[in-house]
């Protein structure tokens, strides 16, 4: 392998259960979103990101409660619209705020963050959470706050993360070759589109799942496999 210099990862799947997304933070959202929603929704932030997510789903002029309906409808379908990413961080802030929970880390993740930090890589987040929602997951970990090991953060304004693009633009912004990132994911059309890109994949497979016979991409079941 070409000496790596940065690793970029996906966090549902990968450093964080998928459990604790679906079963901890949505549900969370979900039931907060009306009441968030009638409270905040004049701040400029919430009143752009509700705009943005009638217009995602072409409405014209849609009233507040219709939207409420719609956001409420996307996350029981696990839609990955940036405007409704965005407003689950707005709310999960104050979940973390409050402590009603800290974010689930696989347990080996944490020491190879501060590893491979130690030996020099540079270390990325992307995720189709938001980037507001990808540092308040990585700052209240059940493995203390792991934000200083991180360099930046993407979320799906770069683009889908199952689009050759998003990781054309990413290399570009972190300024480094395709042939030196390494991304890390547990979905393989998201690696798919990354080794379209050029960067090299890794694919999380977490007990109960089990690495198959020939792996599409180097695959890992923990991240005490991977060596850099
Ligand atoms: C930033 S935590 C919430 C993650 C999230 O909202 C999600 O949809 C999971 O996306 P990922 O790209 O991390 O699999
Ligand atoms: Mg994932």
């Amino acid at each position: 392998m070409t000496a790596i210099r940065a690793i970029v990862t996906d966090i549902e799947g990968t450093t964080s259960s998928i459990s604790f997304v679906k079963d901890v933070l949505f549900p969370y959202a979900r039931k907060r979103l009306p009441a968030y929603v009638e409270t905040h929704g004049d701040r400029p932030e919430v009143q752009h990101w509700l705009h943005e997510a009638a217009k995602e789903a072409g409405i014209i002029e849609a009233s507040r409660q219709e939207i409420i309906e719609l956001l409420l409808r996307w996350i029981d379908e696990d839609r990955k619209s940036t405007a409704l990413k965005a407003l689950q961080g707005m709310i999960w802030q104050e979940g973390y705020e409050a402590g009603e929970y800290r974010s689930h880390m696989y347990p080996e993740v944490a020491a190879c963050l501060h590893a491979w930090r130690g030996a020099g890589l540079h270390l990325y987040v992307y995720s189709s959470g938001s980037v507001q929602a990808q540092k308040l997951l990585f700052r209240h970990t059940e493995s203390g706050d792991l934000t200083p090991l991180f360099a930046g953060y993407f979320d799906t304004e770069t683009g889908p993360k199952r689009e050759q693009v998003s990781y054309q633009r990413i290399v570009e912004a972190i300024g480094e070759r395709p042939e030196h990132v390494l991304f890390l994911s547990d979905v393989e059309q998201e690696l798919d589109a990354a080794r379209a890109a050029g960067l090299h994949t890794g694919w999380l497979l977490r007990p109960p799942l089990e690495i198959p016979p020939q792996p599409r991409h180097p695959a890992y079941t923990s991240f005490d496999a991977i060596q850099p």
